[in-house]
């Protein structure tokens, strides 16, 4: 039998993560989950047919070791683990600013860790996953890594010391895309627009444009020349949103971001 991956603190991105390995063809005996909640935990066996264990059991068993709970609970969850984990498991996190060192202190000597940044469209097979390796994370632990991942979406290796900026840009990426469909919404109800046309017609010029951001090779700069006519409509809506700061707000906002990650770890 494989070996056993345990999905610790299975909320909104563990159980994302957990459909994402399903859907790629491991079979539901191959996982566990822990939940702080003994409904939450029904729900997910009940759904995906998985074995809810407490946390101490999944250290115990699993070979891989999946931490999902948020920065703030990442403390309290490593302090019980350290008596059940050996060194033999593999330690993959998912939270934002926690580094490996913070686990690593936590846990016992030697334990390899990985750290991952990913993002909800593993919902979609579509997620933006980056990761980093521990100090006693080898060359395999990181292949095991992307091995799982991959089905998912995109993986990337970066250094850990980029950990918290890919966090701002891609972790929370989506949100920021969800933020001015929403925005642009507004402004189609503004022009006096139904609200279902309006989202219907943002939507699909997100798709659009994401497809051929992803599919043209060509870069976003000439992309949006090819749409902003001599004397036309884009450019007049481009000076509004350069008179109002907007790329300046956007560097303001994904740094905050980045700031936020670093602190988070400080709890
Ligand atoms: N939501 C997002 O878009 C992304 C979140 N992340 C990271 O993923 C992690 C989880 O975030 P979400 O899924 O959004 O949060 P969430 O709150 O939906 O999930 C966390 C789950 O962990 C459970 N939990 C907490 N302590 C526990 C414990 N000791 N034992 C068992 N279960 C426990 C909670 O009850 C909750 O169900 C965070 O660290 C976050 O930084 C990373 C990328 C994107
Ligand atoms: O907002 C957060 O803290 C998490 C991490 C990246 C996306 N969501």
């Amino acid at each position: 039998m494989a070996e056993l991956i345990a999905i610790l603190g299975a909320g909104k991105m563990g159980e994302a993560l957990l459909s994402g390995v399903l859907r790629a063809g491991r079979r539901p005996g191959e996982l566990v989950v822990t939940a702080r909640r003994a409904e939450r935990g029904a729900l997910l066996r009940e759904r995906y047919g998985v074995e809810v264990v407490t946390n101490a059991e999944a250290a115990k068993t699993a070979g891989t070791l999946i931490l999902a709970v948020k920065p703030q609970d990442m403390g309290a969850l490593l302090d019980e683990l350290r008596p059940h984990v050996s060194p033999g498991r593999l330690v993959i996190s998912m939270a934002a600013g926690i580094t490996t060192g913070f686990i690593e202190e936590r846990l016992p000597d030697d334990v390899p860790v990985v750290r991952v940044m990913s993002n909800t469209p593993v919902l979609v097979d579509e997620a933006m996953s980056v990761v980093s390796a521990g100090s006693h994370a080898s060359e395999e632990h990181l292949g095991l890594t992307e091995e799982l991942l991959s089905p998912v979406g995109k993986v990337l290796r970066i250094p850990e010391s980029l950990q918290d900026g890919a966090t701002a840009l891609s972790g929370s990426g989506p949100a920021y895309f969800y933020y001015l469909v929403e925005a642009m919404v507004d402004a189609g109800i503004l022009l006096g627009m139904p609200r279902a046309a309006a989202l219907e017609m943002v939507i699909q010029s997100a798709v659009g444009a994401a497809v051929m951001l992803r599919d043209s090779g060509e870069h976003p700069v000439l992309l949006r020349e090819a749409v902003t006519s001599p004397g036309g409509t884009t450019i007049a809506a481009i000076r509004e949103l350069e008179r109002h700061g907007v790329r300046a707000a956007v560097l303001e906002a994904i740094e905050a971001a980045r700031n936020r990650g670093r602190e988070l770890a400080e709890g």
